[in-house]
């Protein structure tokens, strides 16, 4: 258990929001780089791509810490659903129309690694959850003594019932202390077949950040932050086990009524 509380911030805009956002992956992908001169961050589909393209294109300051650069960052993916990369469900898709195909070039180009189901047998779900992990031994595993890869930054998604990556309340993936990459083939929001990164993974990250957003969030919000019942939420679960690790960037209308202590700047 972490010893310390997430940070949850709240404004009043998408415009705010995104400011914050951009200051706090730049401040993540800055400290990143001077330590290890690589920026290893995992990404959720959902709404995530969108609000993080409209943080990291627009203008910055010119100063160097505000800048993006795109070169140093080495793109996974939090979750995907085992489709083609092409298919409308694909959160590489996603990412690629919202963010990918737009940045400018003189902003350098990312290394990306896609979760790509074409390399694996249609029906087996797992095979393509090993790929992957296979995938994140090489990026991250310079020695066989790494028990977890750590990323420098997961950027996450929170849907209406709590779940987060494609970790779902009550699921049977919760309790996974091995794998870093599972499947599931019976995931409550389509589609089914999805590939995700563990909670182990998720909470051994140096910086975890949930964007939500909008009033249909309101609820949810609640049971994380305010309630008892809520502990076992695998949102929740990420601020229990990875505390002050956490940043959760949300709009007014996602905390209205949510008693955890709030802030409305970095
Ligand atoms: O592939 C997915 O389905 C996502 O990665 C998922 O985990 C998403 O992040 C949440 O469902 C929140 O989605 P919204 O931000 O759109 O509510």
């Amino acid at each position: 258990m972490a010893s310390s509380a997430p940070s949850l911030y709240s404004f009043p805009d998408a415009q705010s929001l995104a400011q914050s956002l951009r200051s706090y992956v730049l401040g993540c992908q800055n400290t990143a780089v001077t330590r290890h001169d690589v920026f290893r961050v995992a990404v959720s589909g959902g709404s995530l791509p969108s609000v993080l393209a409209k943080a990291l294109l627009a203008p910055g300051t010119g100063s160097q810490e505000d800048t993006p650069r795109f070169d140093k960052w080495d793109i996974f993916f939090a979750d995907e659903r085992a489709v083609p990369l092409d298919h409308e469900d694909s959160n590489y898709r996603l990412l690629k129309d919202e963010l990918l195909d737009k940045i400018p070039a003189d902003q350098g180009t990312p290394r990306v690694h896609p979760i790509d189901a074409e390399h694996a047998n249609d029906d087996d779900p797992q095979e393509l959850a090993d790929l992957y992990q296979e995938e994140l031994m090489r990026s991250f595993a310079a020695k066989d003594s790494v028990k977890l890869p750590v990323f420098d930054l997961i950027l996450l998604g929170c849907g209406p019932d709590g779940h987060t990556c494609s970790l779902f309340p009550g699921h049977e993936l919760l309790r996974e202390k091995d794998a870093w990459v599972a499947c599931l083939s019976d995931s409550p929001k389509p589609p089914p077949k999805r590939i995700t990164l563990t909670l182990p993974v998720v909470t051994h990250a140096l910086n975890i950040a949930f964007v939500a957003t909008g009033a249909g969030k309101q609820t949810i919000m609640k049971q994380i932050f305010d309630a008892e019942e809520g502990r076992e939420l695998p949102s929740a679960l990420i601020n229990h086990h990875a505390g002050d690790k956490v940043s959760w960037f949300a709009d007014h209308p996602a905390v209205n009524g949510v008693a955890f202590p709030k802030r409305g700047n970095l």
